[in-house]
């Protein structure tokens, strides 16, 4: 399987992240995507292409352009401030405070996040667009008669919404993907998010939308992040009524319950009738992921791989979560190569 990679996410690395009370260093690193990759050369999972550029206009197929024009901007505006650490905010827009649009940055940095764990910094942009730029390659690849492909994708994206970072993500590479293959012909396509976290930004940009349909298992957001999206009577609004299906699994849920879910969503897919399909896949439903509490073992990835192969579809990995990073690599490649053996 081709893989598609760009050294740009190295530009993306946050300082600290506020955890258990305390600022640690952050769980998503560069080293996340090193390990990945040391893993696809390691186990020989096909060649690494580097991504072209495809410019704005993709990503603002999915993503508003205030908001795109904020990213671009924020961390030139917040230096000016004199600023050299991380831009992040420190409050939100919440119920029954002005909805307007803040002019200066630091009111913009609290509008279009949703959390402040997602660090600017001063590479974020360029790490960001050359994430969607692997994507974009990847769905040029497809498009071109590749079966399955894997963006390597880093910074992650399903948390990023039509119009708010959060989450480690900036753009959501996996709906930008998906947006591209519509663009390029394919008339259904199906999102399936199996990283432990729902796809809140992921479900956002098509949950009015019935040619794009969204699956999800994930922690159940009564006690896991995102807390406030992911719930099971999320079905789609509007003409998306029906096209969006969430599969909450309670934290510690065992293996095979995550299977069954899997297999429901894939039996949706299925219904549906997608004629592609894009994977946001996390890894973070690792047993020994520090921050996920589901009990996927290394071996299971392959089990996954091996049903995705199953629907016989065009297929596009975008990498989201997962933070072992020592396992990462196998984690990720046996989702790869689980999948090739049935392909
Ligand atoms: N004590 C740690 C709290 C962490 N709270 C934020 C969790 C973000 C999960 C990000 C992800 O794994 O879903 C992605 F795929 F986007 F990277
Ligand atoms: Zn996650």
């Amino acid at each position: 399987m081709l893989t598609i990679y760009s050294d740009s996410h190295r530009l993306q690395h946050g300082r600290s992240e506020l955890i258990d009370g305390t600022l640690k260093p952050c769980f998503e690193t560069p080293s996340r995507a090193d390990m990945v990759l040391a893993a696809v050369r390691q186990r020989d999972l096909g060649d690494v292409a580097h991504p072209r550029r495809h410019g704005l206009e993709p990503i603002l197929r999915v993503h508003d352009e205030g908001y795109v024009r904020f990213l671009e901007t924020a961390w030139q505006r917040w230096s000016e401030m004199g600023r050299d650490y991380d831009a992040l905010p420190k409050m939100w827009q919440i119920r029954r405070l002005r909805e307007a649009v803040p002019e200066h940055v630091e009111g913009q940095l609290c509008y279009y996040s949703m959390d402040c764990g997602t660090p600017i910094t001063a590479g974020t942009w360029q790490a960001a667009t050359a994430s969607s730029d692997v994507a974009l390659t990847a769905v040029d690849r497809l498009i071109g008669g590749e079966r399955a492909i894997f963006a390597l994708t880093r910074p992650p994206g399903h948390h990023a919404a039509r119009d708010y970072c959060g989450g480690y993500c900036f753009f959501n590479n996996a709906a930008i993907a998906a947006q591209a293959l519509r663009d390029r012909g394919a008339h259904r396509v199906a999102v399936l998010d199996v990283d432990y976290h729902h796809g809140n930004g992921t479900q956002d940009i098509f949950y009015h939308r019935s040619d794009v349909l969204f699956l999800s298992i994930h922690g159940d957001p009564r006690t896991e992040y995102p807390f406030f999206l992911g719930f099971a009577d999320e079905k789609g609004e509007g003409e998306g009524l029906g096209y969006n299906f969430n599969f909450p699994l309670a934290a510690g849920s065992c293996v095979s319950t995550w299977f069954f879910a899997l297999d429901c969503a894939l039996e949706q897919i299925a219904r549906f009738g997608a004629e592609a399909l894009v994977v946001s896949l996390g890894v973070d439903t690792f047993e020994g992921d520090p921050i996920s509490r589901f009990q996927l073992g290394t071996p299971d990835f392959v089990t996954l791989g091996a049903r995705l192969a199953g629907l016989k579809l065009p297929t596009l990995f975008c990498l989201e979560g997962g933070y072992a990073v020592g396992p990462i690599g196998d984690n990720v490649v046996n989702v790869l190569a689980g999948f090739e053996a049935r392909s």
